[in-house]
């Protein structure tokens, strides 16, 4: 059985308006990091402003930290938040070949979209600055195809591509064990190790995708993830960063 790790609080919540507005109503108060689970949310939110189902059995929380580091260093947590959830994954299911994770930071299962991750600060309070890292994974039930966008993934449950129930309280312990396991490595060694690693389960390397970076889009070679978490494409006109975007397969 997996420990809950030391240092980490939580709390968990029937129903809430979103697990991220909580965070931000608590982290004044908060003496160190804590995980907030809530069993629904009635005004979920997902990446670039687009709406996320919470229905009850998936999993919704948001992790509060207070980061010390560089303010560049608060981003690259989306790429610790998403080894741990691969990870959790592989955890409650045994299966490591029917993950792998999507620039930046979303899970797939069986190459549908499983989880996504919303990262969100709340400027400095007190040398420290608080992040916040919503975590949402379809563990229960996936919204309809036709609810996404036309070239978006599908979305996929844990429960419909493998049959497996588990609670999310179940889950929260295994990735809260993996998460507090990558910040532990993070602090040690830096990003370097959480890159390697990022890169090993990551979808689509060295293949053709598309990033939508607002209206424009870049068709090329996904090449690598660089030190700061930048997404490498080759194109016919060079090598391209792109600090944050849209993927396409
Ligand atoms: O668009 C995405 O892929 C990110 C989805 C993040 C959803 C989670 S669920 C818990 C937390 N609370 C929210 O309102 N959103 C995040």
């Amino acid at each position: 059985m997996t420990d809950w790790p030391d240092g980490y609080g939580r709390r968990l919540l029937d129903e809430v308006d979103s697990t991220l507005n909580e965070a931000a109503r608590i982290a004044p108060g908060l003496a160190g990091p804590e995980w907030i689970l809530a069993r629904h949310q009635t005004a979920a939110r997902g990446r670039r402003g687009r709406g996320w189902a919470s229905p009850a059995g998936n999993f919704s929380a948001t992790l509060v930290l207070r980061l010390n580091g560089p303010a560049q260093h608060a981003a690259l947590r989306s790429f610790v938040a998403a080894l741990a959830l691969f990870d959790a994954c592989v955890a409650v299911t045994g299966r490591p070949e029917a993950f792998s994770l999507k620039w930046p930071n979303d899970v797939l299962l069986n190459g549908g979209k499983l989880a996504g991750i919303l990262l969100e600060s709340a400027g400095v309070a007190g040398g420290a600055m608080p992040l916040f890292i919503g975590i949402g994974v379809n563990l229960a039930e996936a919204p309809p195809a036709d609810a996404v966008e036309a070239r978006a993934l599908r979305p996929v449950s844990l429960a419909g591509e493998t049959g497996m129930r588990i609670a999310p309280e179940a889950f929260l312990t295994e990735l809260a064990a993996a998460f507090a396991r990558y910040e532990a490595q993070f602090a040690a060694y830096g990003f370097a190790p959480i890159r390697e690693a990022w890169l090993s389960r990551a979808a689509r390397l060295g293949q053709p995708v598309t990033a939508r970076t607002g209206t424009s889009e870049t068709r090329g070679t996904f090449e690598t993830v660089d030190a700061e978490g930048q997404l490498v494409l080759m194109t016919p006109a060079g090598r391209v960063r792109i600090p944050a975007a849209d993927v396409f397969f």
